[in-house]
C-alpha cells in the first residue's frame, strides 16, 4: 500500500465513523458532540488567535489533555498546522463563499471554517464527514446559531479541489501574488524571499522554497561533544540504533525520522538535543580557526540556548570560557538548563540586555550575535508565524540588530571573530545589516564564511556550502545563506567578521 493509499484508507475509516453517526442521528442532533481530534485543533487555533500562543507549544498540551491516541494526535496535528499555515489562502477561498466580510464573522466561527476548509481541500477527508464534523464542532463549542452558515459555506468550498480554487483565484494575478496564494505565504514575504534568493543568484528557485516552507522539517539531533556524562558519541550511537541516521554534512549531527525523541538516551540529561543542523553548523564554524589557550567566547543573544549549549560543550573541550547572555528571564532559565550538562567552569550566564554587555568590562575572542529577527527562515516550524509578522516589525528589529552588532564590536578583542546570524533571509536583516556594520566599523573585515563552514563539515557538507556562482556583490559572495529547499535546514544567514589586530 503506497503512502497515498494508506492516507486514503485512514481517511475512509475516519469518514465511516462520521457517516455512521450521521445516519443514526436525527438531523437536529447530528454530530452534536465535537470529535476530540478536531476539538483539539479548534482549541489551539483559539489560543493562537486570542493569546498570541505558539501552536507548537500549545498543541502537545492539548493533545495530552484530550488523551488522544497516536492516530488522532496525528490527525489533530495535521489539521492544526495545516489550517494555520494556509490561513491566508483559506480565507481568500472562504471569502468567495461567505456573503459578508470575513472580519464580520465571529472569530471562533472563522476558525471553524478554516478547519473545515483544510479537511476538505488538503486532507482528503470525505466532504460529508468534513462538513458534518465541523458543524458538530460549531454546535458543541459555539452554539446552533452559526451552524447553518458553516454548513452552507463548507458545502460550497467542497465543490472544488484546492487546485481548482487556486487556479481560478490566481488566473488574473501577477506572479508574486499568484505564488503567495498558491503556496499560502503573505505577498510581502514572497517578495522578500524572492529578493533574498536573487541576491544569492537563486532567483529561479522561489516556488521550490515556498513549497519547502510548507513541508514539515526533519528532526535534527546534536550530540554535545566532549567528556560529558553520557558522551555525545554514546548518545548518538544509541540514537542510530533507534533509527536515527548520522548526518552526511556535519559530525555530531543526526537526522531522526519518527519516534519519540524523549525516550532516546541522553535527551533527559541534555546531552542529546534537538537542533537544526544549520544552527549546529554555524556554531561549529565559529570555532573552526585554531582555538588559543584562555580564549573568551560570548553568545550575546543566547536564549533558549541551542547554540550556547554546543558552544559551551566545545568551550569545555578546548578549556576556554563561554559567556552566555540573554535578557528575557524565562529564556535565560532555558539557557541555564541547556548549559547544565556542561561543567560549570566552562561557562557563565548573564541575564541582561546585550546592548549593555560593555558593563562586563571584558573583551571576547569569539562572539556570536544570533540576533532577534523576523524568523522568516523558520516558517516550517511555526505555522502561524507568517501571518503574524508584518513588514512594520522590521523597522524595530533592524535597529536592535544594528545596536547589538555595535555592542558586540565594542567588546571584540583585536583579531577576534564576530559571527552575525539570523534565522531570516530578509535582506534588511542580513546583507544590509552587514554592509552597514562594515561602514560603521572600519576595523571590521568580512571573511568568507563558506570557508569556515566547509572547514568543519564532512566532505558532502563542504561541497554543499560552496559559494554561489552569481551573487550580487561582495557581501552576498562572502556570507552564507542556508535554504530549506537546498540544505534541508532553516534559512539561516551567517556572516563572519574579524577585527583588525592592534
Ligand atoms: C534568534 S534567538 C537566539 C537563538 C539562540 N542563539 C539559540 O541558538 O537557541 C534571539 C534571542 O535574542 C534575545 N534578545 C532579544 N532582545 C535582545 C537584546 N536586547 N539583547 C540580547 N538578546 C536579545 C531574544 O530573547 C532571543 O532569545
Amino acid at each position: 500500500m503506497s503512502r497515498d493509499d494508506r492516507r486514503n484508507h485512514k481517511g475512509r475509516q475516519r469518514n465511516r465513523g462520521g457517516q455512521r453517526q450521521f445516519s443514526r442521528s436525527a438531523p437536529s442532533q447530528r454530530s452534536r458532540r465535537a470529535d476530540p481530534a478536531r476539538l483539539v485543533a479548534f482549541r489551539v487555533l483559539r489560543a493562537v488567535a486570542l493569546d498570541d500562543a505558539y501552536a507548537n507549544l500549545v498543541l502537545p498540551a492539548e493533545i495530552r489533555r484530550a488523551k488522544l491516541d497516536k492516530r488522532d494526535a496525528a490527525f489533530a496535528t495535521e489539521l492544526t498546522y495545516g489550517a494555520l499555515r494556509a490561513q491566508g489562502t483559506y480565507d481568500t477561498i472562504l471569502g468567495q463563499n461567505v456573503d459578508r466580510k470575513l472580519t464580520e464573522l465571529d472569530p471562533p466561527v472563522l476558525n471553524a471554517l478554516r478547519l473545515g476548509a483544510h479537511q476538505l481541500l488538503q486532507m482528503r477527508v470525505d466532504t460529508h464527514a468534513a462538513v458534518n464534523e465541523t458543524v458538530g464542532l460549531v454546535r458543541d463549542q459555539i452554539g446552533t446559531g452559526p451552524s447553518g452558515l458553516v454548513n452552507a459555506v463548507l458545502r460550497k468550498v467542497g465543490e472544488k479541489s484546492y487546485q481548482q480554487w487556486v487556479d481560478e483565484l490566481t488566473a488574473d494575478l501577477g506572479e508574486v501574488e499568484a505564488l503567495a496564494l498558491r503556496h499560502a505565504h503573505p505577498t510581502w514575504v514572497v517578495r522578500a524571499l524572492r529578493q533574498a534568493l536573487k541576491a544569492q543568484g537563486r532567483g529561479e528557485e522561489l516556488a521550490e522554497l515556498l513549497a519547502a516552507d510548507n513541508a514539515a522539517p526533519e528532526v535534527h539531533l546534536v550530540g554535545l561533544p566532549g567528556e560529558l556524562e553520557p558522551t555525545g558519541y554514546e548518545v548518538l550511537t544509541s540514537a542510530v540504533e533507534a533509527g536515527a541516521q548520522l548526518s552526511e554534512y556535519l559530525e555530531g549531527a543526526a537526522v531522526f525520522r519518527g519516534g519519540d525523541i524523549g525516550r532516546l538516551p541522553g535527551v533527559a540529561e541534555g546531552v542529546l538535543r534537538v537542533q537544526d543542523i544549520g544552527s549546529q553548523w554555524i556554531a561549529q564554524a565559529l570555532t573552526s580557526p585554531t582555538v588559543g589557550p584562555g580564549e573568551r567566547w560570548l553568545d550575546l543573544c543566547a536564549g533558549p540556548g541551542g547554540k550556547a549549549a554546543l558552544l559551551a560543550a566545545l568551550a569545555a573541550e578546548y578549556e576556554v570560557h563561554l559567556q552566555a547572555n540573554e535578557p528575557t528571564p524565562h529564556r535565560a532559565e532555558l539557557v541555564q538548563k541547556a548549559l547544565s550538562p556542561v561543567p560549570q567552569q566552562a561557562w557563565s550566564l548573564r541575564t541582561g540586555d546585550g546592548r549593555t554587555i560593555g558593563e562586563l568590562d571584558t573583551d571576547f575572542d569569539r562572539i556570536i550575535v544570533d540576533a532577534p529577527c523576523t524568523g522568516l527562515g523558520a516558517l516550517r516550524r511555526r505555522p502561524e508565524s507568517r501571518w503574524r509578522r508584518t513588514p512594520s516589525d522590521l523597522a524595530e528589529l533592524t535597529v536592535l540588530q544594528a545596536e547589538l552588532i555595535d555592542a558586540a564590536a565594542g567588546v571584540l578583542a583585536p583579531d577576534g571573530l564576530l559571527a552575525y546570524v539570523t534565522c531570516s533571509p530578509h535582506m534588511a536583516e542580513t546583507l544590509v545589516q552587514v554592509e552597514d556594520a562594515l561602514s560603521r566599523h572600519a576595523d571590521l573585515e568580512l571573511l568568507d564564511a563558506h570557508e569556515f563552514m566547509a572547514e568543519v563539515a564532512l566532505p558532502s557538507g563542504a561541497e554543499l556550502v560552496q559559494p554561489q556562482q552569481n551573487p550580487t556583490g561582495e557581501v552576498a559572495a562572502k556570507t552564507v545563506q542556508l535554504w530549506p529547499h537546498i540544505h534541508g535546514t532553516d534559512a539561516m544567514f551567517f556572516a563572519l567578521l574579524r577585527k583588525a589586530p592592534v
